[in-house]
């Protein structure tokens, strides 16, 4: 018979971690060895035989983290936000030195929410115009949200690749923030609002039509059946993936 997985939860007792240490108890091919928050040192990572580490903590800490998971020749599936270009850089060149490791980084574990960047970026090149708008909950800490940041991401690459302009804005005077923020040409809005979980809207505009993709997350087990394929399949791509669909056969 096969050993279940020995899995680790980091920030086991904030919303995403509680969350996932239930989800990975109730797996039976997974076995949680460790469930560890702040105050908690990383070697009982090690002490404990973890194969795989999920990070669900902070953007200050998550890449220190992961850091020691790479080093110790663990596997890392990342929910946290906060990995921009140079971090993940970092993480690359970290990942060369351990190349049977490997590393997911999730900026969201919803399908609902993967397909519908992977909707958005398929859109992007037809649309003038393109605004996303990101609405959380009141206790998030960064802003604008690791989702939004990728979808607007994907969004400029398609509109770049289609050789598209930028989208028509004749503001001349606006008070700061007004227009959201900048995300590579793409304005990001942020709402935090209480009663909100996780959603996310693109707004497409063309000459008469307007197009929305909308997404909810309305409870944290929304993103579980993602971490807990994450945690299944890391170990199998070894090196740096960004963004669950990495893991899912979206094409077609
Ligand atoms: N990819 C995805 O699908 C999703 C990603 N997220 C992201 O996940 C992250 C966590 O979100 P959320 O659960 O709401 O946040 P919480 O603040 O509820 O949880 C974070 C937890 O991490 C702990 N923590 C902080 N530093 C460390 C550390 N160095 N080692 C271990 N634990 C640590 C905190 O402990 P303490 O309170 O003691 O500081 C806290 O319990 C955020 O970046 C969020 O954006 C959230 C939802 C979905
Ligand atoms: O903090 C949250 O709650 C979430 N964070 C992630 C993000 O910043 O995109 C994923 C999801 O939106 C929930």
């Amino acid at each position: 018979m096969t050993q279940p997985l020995a899995v680790a939860v980091l920030g086991a007792s904030g919303r995403m971690g509680s969350e996932a240490v239930r989800a990975i108890e109730a797996a039976a091919d997974l076995h949680l060895v460790a469930a560890l928050g702040r105050k908690d040192p990383l070697e009982e990572l090690v002490a404990a035989g973890a194969a795989v580490v999920v990070d669900l903590t902070v953007p200050d800490s998550t890449e220190q983290n992961v850091a020691f998971a790479v080093e110790h020749g663990m596997h890392a599936v990342v929910g946290t936000t906060g990995w921009d270009s140079e971090r993940l850089g970092r993480l690359q060149d970290l990942l060369a030195l351990n190349p049977e490791v490997g590393v997911l980084i999730a900026p969201n574990f919803a399908l609902g929410s993967v397909l519908a960047t992977a909707f958005a970026a398929r859109a992007a090149k037809y649309f003038e115009s393109v605004e996303v708008i990101e609405l959380h909950h009141p206790n998030k800490v960064d802003a604008p949200s690791g989702t939004a940041e990728r979808t607007a991401v994907l969004i400029a690459e398609a509109r770049a690749e289609a050789g598209l302009a930028a989208s028509p804005d004749a503001t001349r005077t606006s008070r700061d923030g007004a227009r959201g923020c900048d995300v590579d040409g793409v304005r990001v809005h942020s709402v935090r609002l209480r009663g909100l979980v996780a959603h996310q809207e693109v707004l497409f505009g063309g000459v008469g039509e307007q197009l929305t993709i909308r997404h909810d997350s309305f409870h944290r087990e929304s993103f579980m059946p993602g971490v807990l394929l994450g945690v299944r399949e890391v170990g199998s791509h070894p090196g740096l993936t960004v963004g669950l669909d990495g893991y899912l056969d979206l094409q077609a």
